[in-house]
C-alpha cells in the first residue's frame, strides 16, 4: 500500500496549494495558540472553503474540551482530529463518531496489543511545545512498538525529504506527517522541500 502523506503547520492557502499539487494526501492546521504554525480556526476555514475534495483536512489540538472542538465543527469542515495533549482514552472513545488520530510521545505508556479507540495512532517525538520539534524518533523503537500494533500508524517527528525514505524503510508505517522538515520558516513551507518530501514517498 503507498504510503500517506500529511503535510503540517499550513498556514495559508497558497501553502496548501502548493501541498497538494504536490500529491500530499492530507493538510494539517495547527490550532493551538501555542505554536509557531498557529492558525485561527476562522482563517482556517477560509483555506478550507477554498480546496478541492479528496484532501483530509486534520485539525492539530492539543488538550480540547469538546466545547473548542464544537466551536472549531461551527465554523470550518474539518475531516479529522489530531489530538496532540494528554488526551486520555476515555476522552478518544467519547469523541466518536469523530475521526480522531491520537499523538503519542515515548514512552508509550499504552499496549500495543490492546485497540486505542482513535481511527489511528500518531507517534511524535517529545517537544517542550507539544509538537514540531524537529526532533527524530528512535526508528529501531518505533519498529518494536508497531510490530505488535493493532491500528495503523502515523509516523512523525523530524522528518525530512532527506531521512522520509530511511524512516519509511525501517517502521512501515501507514503514514508520515512532516511540519518542521519541509519549511523555509515557522508557518512558511519551502516548496521545493514539499515537492521533494511528497515525491519520494509517492515514489515507493
Ligand atoms: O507543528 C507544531 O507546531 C505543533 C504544535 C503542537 C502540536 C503539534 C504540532 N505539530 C505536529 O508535530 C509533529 C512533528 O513535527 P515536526 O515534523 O517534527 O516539525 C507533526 O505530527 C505535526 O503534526
Amino acid at each position: 500500500m503507498p504510503v500517506r502523506v500529511k503535510i503540517c503547520g499550513i498556514t495559508s492557502l497558497c501553502d496548501a496549494r502548493i501541498a497538494i499539487e504536490a500529491g500530499a494526501d492530507a493538510l494539517g492546521f495547527i490550532l493551538y495558540p501555542g505554536s509557531p504554525r498557529y492558525v485561527e480556526a476562522e482563517a482556517a476555514a477560509e483555506i478550507l472553503e477554498a480546496l478541492p475534495p479528496f484532501v483530509e483536512r486534520i485539525a492539530v489540538l492539543v488538550n480540547p474540551t469538546v466545547s473548542d472542538m464544537e466551536r472549531i465543527e461551527s465554523l470550518a469542515g474539518f475531516s479529522a482530529w489530531q489530538l496532540h495533549g494528554d488526551e486520555s482514552a476515555e476522552f478518544c472513545s467519547s469523541l466518536r463518531p469523530r475521526k480522531v488520530i491520537k499523538a503519542l510521545r515515548p514512552p508509550w505508556r499504552i499496549a500495543p496489543e490492546v485497540a486505542f479507540p482513535a481511527a489511528a495512532l500518531l507517534l511524535d517525538s517529545p517537544s517542550p511545545l507539544w509538537g514540531g520539534s524537529g526532533n527524530r524518533l528512535d526508528w529501531p523503537l518505533v519498529r518494536k512498538f508497531t510490530e505488535r500494533l493493532r491500528q495503523p500508524f502515523i509516523l512523525s517527528g523530524g522528518l525530512t525529504p532527506e531521512n522520509v525514505l530511511e524512516a519509511i524503510a525501517q517502521t512501515n508505517p501507514f503514514g508520515v506527517d512532516v511540519a518542521s522538515g519541509v519549511e523555509l520558516a515557522p508557518g512558511k513551507k519551502d516548496p521545493k522541500r514539499v515537492w521533494e518530501f511528497v515525491r519520494r514517498c509517492k515514489a515507493l
